[in-house]
């Protein structure tokens, strides 16, 4: 049977709600947040942040990649904090209010390192992470640099920029991974 018009319009499955303990007394007063990259420069950074705010209880999942638990000895063993060795190229299982997805290799000698896996950092481990987010409904926010953009012929470049990325270049595994996940 043919698709009317309103199934059509209404093709795009919405995420689910958040479970209704979301507005539960314990839940305003603890909210979740998963840092991935958390043992990073900018990471470790927006953990101090985040850790200043009593009612947050932080989660770090990190490879270590290029981050270091020194970056983070001053929260290990506080009981609003939890640091998880993981690899966001793999699924992760948690509850979860908000993610901030930081995890990549930032630096051009650690990206250009492995450019496989640099690609397969920035796609499915952000396909994971928007994954977690979508089932748990969680908010999500995935940062990176303008880098992504290339050499851009347009400053300051608009959401609307496509970029003028070089697909066979060195830095491709960073650009074309990081700006494929805008889609
Ligand atoms: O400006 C940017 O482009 C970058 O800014 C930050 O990166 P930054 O803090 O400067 O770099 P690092 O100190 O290297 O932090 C990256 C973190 O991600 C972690 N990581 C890296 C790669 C990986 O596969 N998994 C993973 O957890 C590293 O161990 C490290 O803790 C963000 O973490 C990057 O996502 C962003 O691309």
């Amino acid at each position: 049977m043919a698709a009317n018009s309103s199934d059509r319009e209404n093709h795009t499955k919405q995420p689910p709600l958040p479970s209704p303990l979301r507005f539960s007394k314990f839940y305003q007063s603890n909210m979740r947040i998963l840092v991935t990259g958390g043992a990073g420069f900018i990471g470790s950074h927006l953990v101090d942040r985040l850790m200043e705010n009593e009612k947050n209880e932080v989660i770090v999942a990190d490879n270590y990649f290029t981050g270091s638990k020194d970056n983070l000895k001053k929260w290990i063993g506080h009981p609003r904090f939890e640091l998880i060795r993981h690899d966001v190229t793999e699924s992760l299982m948690i509850e979860v209010d908000q993610i901030y997805h930081l995890a990549c290799p930032a630096s051009p000698i650690f990206y250009k390192y492995n450019p496989v896996k640099t690609i397969k950092t920035n796609v499915i481990g952000t396909l994971n992470m928007l994954g977690l987010a979508k089932r748990v409904g969680a908010r999500i926010l995935l940062t990176s640099t303008s880098e992504v953009y290339g050499d851009p012929l347009e400053h300051p470049q608009p959401e609307s920029y496509w970029g003028n990325v070089n697909p066979i270049g060195v830095r491709s595994c960073y650009d074309e991974g990081s700006v494929s996940l805008r889609l």
